[in-house]
């Protein structure tokens, strides 16, 4: 099964040298959008790539750096392409998202929903579901903010996607040791305090067994001061297009 990972960025939120963390996988011929922020809309354009192209879209949490290009999302499926796109997220969310986040744009005659412009797939956390052919994607509760619901994703059983997230060293030993994960894709917040997200000399207490499994995304705007000290670990960069081995998880650019 061939599976593509293509950030359309690696920023942190007020991140200016990169566009916000959100990732295109493709996969079983169909394309999925791991959060869809602000800077989503121009980032897909200087790809060359149309949101036509986008089958699905999952959601990790709502900032606006993974939701903010929601309703122009919305909008070009309805009014330019005339059909839904899938919509994966969390059962606890769906009501905020359009409640709190997308109603204000998206609301007009005939009293849209949520449902109006997207096929809504609530998850249950814990839940492994199919959101593309040879694509299964289980979503875990992290801590982000406190009561805010934020979820990380389990995808094809061995692949960790860190939605934004505190460090949590036992988690990330429990998924390595005990259930199986082979790559790590981790939010990293370059300097310390790591208060809603990992920091880098966090992550870098994670013994080297972990550290070379782990790829570092979700970075500030000094990112090039930091190649080289960051351990084992590597950082994604932006627009690449990795290949991620079926068998062992390997990642490697296309
Ligand atoms: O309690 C809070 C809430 C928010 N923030 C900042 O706002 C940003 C929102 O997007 P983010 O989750 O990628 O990163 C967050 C932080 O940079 C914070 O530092 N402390
Ligand atoms: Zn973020
Ligand atoms: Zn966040």
């Amino acid at each position: 099964m061939d599976l593509n990972v293509q950030m359309l960025g690696t920023g942190s939120a007020f991140a200016k040298a990169n566009y916000n963390n959100n990732a295109m996988i493709t996969a079983g011929g169909q394309t999925l959008l791991i959060d869809c922020g602000i800077t989503a809309p121009l980032a897909l354009h200087e790809l060359g790539r149309t949101f036509n192209e986008i089958d699905a879209v999952l959601l990790t949490h709502i900032h606006a750096d993974h939701i903010g290009g929601l309703e122009e999302f919305a909008f070009q499926m309805k009014f330019i392409y005339g059909r839904k796109p899938r919509l994966y997220i969390a059962d606890t969310l769906v009501e905020q998202l359009w409640e709190c986040s997308l109603k204000g744009g998206l609301y007009q005659d005939e009293n849209p929903t949520l449902a109006s412009y997207f096929d809504v797939y609530p998850i249950a956390e814990g839940t492994s579901v199919e959101v593309l052919p040879e694509l299964r994607i289980k979503l875990l509760a992290t801590a982000h903010i406190p009561n805010k619901p934020n979820y990380s994703l389990i995808i094809n059983d061995h692949f960790f996607y860190s939605g934004d997230t505190v460090f949590n060293q036992d988690l990330l030993h429990s998924l390595v040791q005990e259930q199986q994960v082979r790559l790590i894709f981790h939010d990293c917040q370059l300097h310390p305090p790591g208060i809603v997200h990992a920091c880098l000399s966090q992550l870098l207490t994670l013994p080297a067994s972990i550290q070379e499994l782990t790829y570092l995304m979700h970075y500030g705007d000094d990112k090039p001061e930091f190649v080289g000290r960051t351990g084992l670990m590597r950082f994604i960069d932006q627009h690449v297009v990795y290949h991620i081995d079926p068998l062992n998880f390997t990642v490697n650019p296309l």
